[in-house]
């Protein structure tokens, strides 16, 4: 995977793609959902995703993360196709609350730990350092008091938290969030809106997140949609600007030549 530094070369694009649709298209049953979706989120976006019921939102975030194959189309995920990708670790995906059953024996700390274990490696020693990792995403969520608290006796608000806990364990570079607010009370949902937008503004994570409830985001994505695609509209907030990318393309330009300058000092030697 390219580094993650903010800049290509200089005259490319300035963010790393995070994710790249490519005339996606998808059906069920032969019932199209989807149709020749061109689309892309760059690094440190904010898309906000709305559209009615049965517009495709769920749909299309399962096929990114790889749950579901196109029909046409590609997906690519940080410069790789999604069925190449493996440093799933980079992607916190938080599905729409019901598709967790609640009442599944566990406590909060072991749930978030279990965002650790990436596909295919469910079973796995607990470290000192995932230990570490835990609390620091209890802590992000301010729920280090619910920690050995069963899953199932918590609110609403507070199993969105812990699925937010679990989902940012892996310090993930894009966090997807399927309808994350769904069942909350309004201050709760309120406090969880504040919190993503910090996130989004200080904690360098590229968000994709659908809600119905895009009117808290006005303000943050804009009126306009970025995009319009069928029934779904793409809000977006971008973090970088032209100047900090041709700046950073400059950086880059100076560093390449004083070591091209250091390379050919050393080899005079
Ligand atoms: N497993 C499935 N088999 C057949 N049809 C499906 C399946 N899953 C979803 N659909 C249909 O595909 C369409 C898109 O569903 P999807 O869940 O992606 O919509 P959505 O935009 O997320 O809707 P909502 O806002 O209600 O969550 C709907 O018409 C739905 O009935």
């Amino acid at each position: 995977m390219p580094q993650s530094n903010g800049y290509h070369a200089a005259g490319g694009a300035c963010h790393e793609e995070v994710i790249k649709l490519t005339g996606v298209s998808f059906s069920y049953e032969n019932q199209p959902v989807i149709t020749n979706l061109n689309f892309s989120v760059q690094e440190r976006d904010f898309v906000g995703l709305i559209g009615s019921n049965g517009a495709g939102k769920t749909t299309l975030l399962r096929m990114i993360v790889g749950l579901l194959k196109p029909a046409e189309g590609s997906v690519s995920l940080f410069g790789k196709p999604v069925s190449q990708f493996d440093q799933w670790e980079k992607i916190g995906y938080v599905p729409q609350k019901n598709a967790f059953n609640p009442l599944f024996p566990a406590t909060v700390r072991e749930v978030v730990l279990s965002g650790l274990y990436s596909r295919g490696k469910l079973f796995k020693r607990i470290s000192k350092v995932d230990q570490i990792k835990c609390d620091d995403a209890l802590h992000a969520m301010r729920i280090e008091d619910l920690a050995g608290k069963r899953i199932g006796m918590l609110s609403g608000g507070q199993q969105q938290r812990v699925f937010l806990a679990r989902a940012l364990i892996n310090n993930p570079a894009l966090l997807i969030l399927d309808e994350p607010t769904v069942g909350i009370d309004t201050e709760t949902q309120e406090g969880f809106f504040h919190m993503i937008r910090h996130m989004h503004k200080h904690h360098n994570i590229t968000f994709l997140m659908v809600s119905h409830d895009m009117d808290r985001f006005r303000s943050y994505l804009g009126d306009e949609p970025a995009r319009e695609a069928g029934k779904l509209k793409f809000y977006v907030r971008h973090s970088h600007d032209l100047e900090n990318c041709v700046e950073n393309n400059l950086t880059h330009s100076l560093r390449g030549l004083r070591h091209s300058m250091e390379d050919q000092a050393a080899l005079q030697h």
